[in-house]
């Protein structure tokens, strides 16, 4: 018997840590350091860790183009950090709500001997920390005796890389019933994921025959629109539109999955809201920010469809991508069932956007 935490708990450990602002050890292959988020930083982590060596700030390439920041390793910059750097220079780096007051931040004295691996291990953290994608680096000699002496997590970059990259399975918690407006026979079902994030759901409307394609609904959470009618999106409409078609079918599933603002979650969001207000628009915003147009994943939606026994669907939506992961999942798309609903004068340019940078059909 081992009471040894496995990578995934040791993953799900670290994401608390680097909330909290504690650092992690990250263990590379004859390479180690000791890696922080910058939005979580303090003053005397970040002393701390300059008595350690030499700092650098990992950011992502999309992050690095708006900063004008070199990156010598694909998706990957590595900033030294200069000796007159203080809180405030790191925070300016990772968030950009203040870059158009303060545009030239540079010049940046850009790393690119060695390897960018740990560097890419600790955004990928950081990123399922739901952070934002910076964080900062002190290269450390021995990663075991190092975390054992600090009490600090230790992740293994070999181990830790595929568990990242792929979705966790997930399992049945709880179901029941729930009627609703749409319809009295609704069923709500509960999955919670092996690696400790966060839970989806699953509303089955009616009792949908398994053997046949069944009109579903792959929905990502949306706070600000499913639950306080926000103007800017269309969420808040496609979930009532779709729960009705359900309702009007008699047969149904809503996949709710808390994959909030494209996987970002809200507070990055609401900082992508921000910078929506100084004029960039939705992708430019995710961007800006350091992050991908679309950060979710969607394997989740098959997984969770496949646990309650279907394989074909007709999906509700306008966003190709889905159509492609479901097929890619092993989950038959029979027919794409447009959801246009909730245009409005704060959303059409939002969904201008969708259609012209991210292939959404009209
Ligand atoms: N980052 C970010 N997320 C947003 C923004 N507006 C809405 N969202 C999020 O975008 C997601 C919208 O989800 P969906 O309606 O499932 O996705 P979709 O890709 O538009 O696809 P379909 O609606 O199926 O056509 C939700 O997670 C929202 O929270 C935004 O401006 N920035
Ligand atoms: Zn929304």
């Amino acid at each position: 018997m081992s009471l040894m935490p496995t990578m995934i708990e040791l993953l799900a450990r670290a994401r608390v840590d680097l909330r909290m602002g504690l650092p992690v050890v990250l263990n590379g292959d004859g390479v180690a350091a000791l890696a922080i988020a910058s939005e979580s930083l303090s003053s005397q982590r970040l002393s701390d860790l300059r008595n350690l060596g030499a700092v650098s700030l990992a950011l992502t390439a999309r992050r690095a183009e708006t900063l004008k920041a070199l990156v010598y390793d694909d998706d990957i910059a590595r900033i030294a950090l200069p000796d007159s750097a203080d809180l405030n220079w790191v925070q300016a780096l990772a968030d950009p709500a203040d870059d158009l007051n303060s545009p030239m931040k540079g010049p940046f004295h850009c790393l690119r001997d060695g390897d960018a691996g740990l560097h890419r291990l600790a955004i990928a953290l950081v990123k399922s920390a739901r952070l934002l994608p910076a964080a900062l680096l002190v290269s450390v000699t021995d990663a075991s005796a190092f975390a054992a002496e600090h009490g600090l997590t230790l992740i293994n970059q070999s181990a830790a890389l595929p568990l990242l990259d792929q979705s966790s399975p997930l399992h049945p918690v709880a179901a029941a019933r729930l009627p609703v407006e749409a319809a009295e026979a609704g069923r709500l079902h509960i999955f919670r994921p092996e690696d400790g994030n966060e839970e989806h759901y699953a509303i089955e409307i009616g009792r949908p025959d398994r053997n046949a394609p069944v009109l579903v609904r792959l929905h990502s959470a949306c706070f600000t629109g499913d639950v306080l009618g926000s103007l800017k999106c269309d969420c808040g409409p496609q979930l009532r539109g779709a729960l009705a078609q359900m309702g009007t079918e008699g047969a149904g599933v809503l996949l709710y999955l808390n994959q909030e603002g494209r996987g970002i979650g809200l507070a990055n969001k609401m900082r992508a809201y921000s910078l929506q207000d100084q004029g960039f628009d939705t992708v430019e915003a995710n961007h800006r920010l350091g992050f991908e147009d679309d950060e979710r994943d969607f394997r989740l939606g098959s997984e969770i469809l496949r646990k309650l026994g279907f394989t074909q669907v007709r999906l509700l939506t306008n966003n190709p991508k889905k159509i492609t992961m479901m097929e890619q999942t092993g989950i038959k798309v029979t027919e794409r069932v447009p959801l246009q609903v909730g245009e409005n004068d704060f959303n059409r340019g939002y969904l201008a956007t969708k259609a012209s940078k991210s292939g959404h059909m009209l």
